[in-house]
């Protein structure tokens, strides 16, 4: 099984009285769902907590820099390719950060309205799981496809949700 991360970087755009909430997408460019929006994210390397995984993945992906201590556990999803246990995701956001989001080779990143989120343009799965969280909910979810490798090919058959229960790992 996989074990993953994706993060959220948030900001508030707009005057006081007509703010404009904002998400850091990535149009990735290659890997597993090539051509779609997600946030910044990608596997675990060898030692590595989740945490510094989606910091490493942030910097790599889009060249933005994140404290850990800043990130906030907001999700813990685990994706069933024809019954097995396929990737677990851990989901992060942040309202701290510094640098300016650039192109890489991995990943053309763009701040998206959270009203606008392009969710035609995503993993299918994300409309379930994805709004709550950038309304600062938590997210426990199963979501189950079928068809065979690789997952991004596969049907999006089911899921199940759980909103603001306790979190399963310790890296929260
Ligand atoms: N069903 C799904 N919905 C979703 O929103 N994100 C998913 C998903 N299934 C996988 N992901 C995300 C989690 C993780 O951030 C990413 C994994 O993609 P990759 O395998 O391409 O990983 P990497 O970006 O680490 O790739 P490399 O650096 O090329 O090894 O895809």
């Amino acid at each position: 099984m996989i074990e993953a991360t994706l993060c959220f970087p948030r900001r508030t755009r707009g005057t006081e009285s007509d703010p404009t909430e904002e998400v850091l997408l990535i149009e990735k460019r290659r890997g597993l769902g090539d051509g779609w929006y997600n946030g910044p994210g990608g596997k675990l390397e060898d030692g590595e907590t989740p945490r510094e995984c989606a910091v490493r993945e942030t910097r790599e992906e889009v060249g933005l820099e994140i404290d850990p201590e800043t990130l906030e556990k907001a999700g813990e999803l685990t994706f069933l390719l024809d019954g097995e246990r396929h990737t677990f995701c851990h989901v992060y956001r942040t309202r701290s950060f510094s640098g300016e989001p650039t192109t890489t080779e991995e990943a053309r990143p763009e701040w998206v309205p959270v009203d606008d989120v392009p969710y035609d343009q995503m993993w299918e799965d994300d409309q379930f799981w994805l709004p709550g969280v950038l309304e600062g909910e938590t997210v426990v979810g199963e979501f189950r496809f079928e068809g065979g490798q690789p997952l991004d090919e596969a049907e999006f058959v089911g899921h199940d949700l759980e909103w603001n229960e306790h979190l399963e790992t310790t890296d929260t």
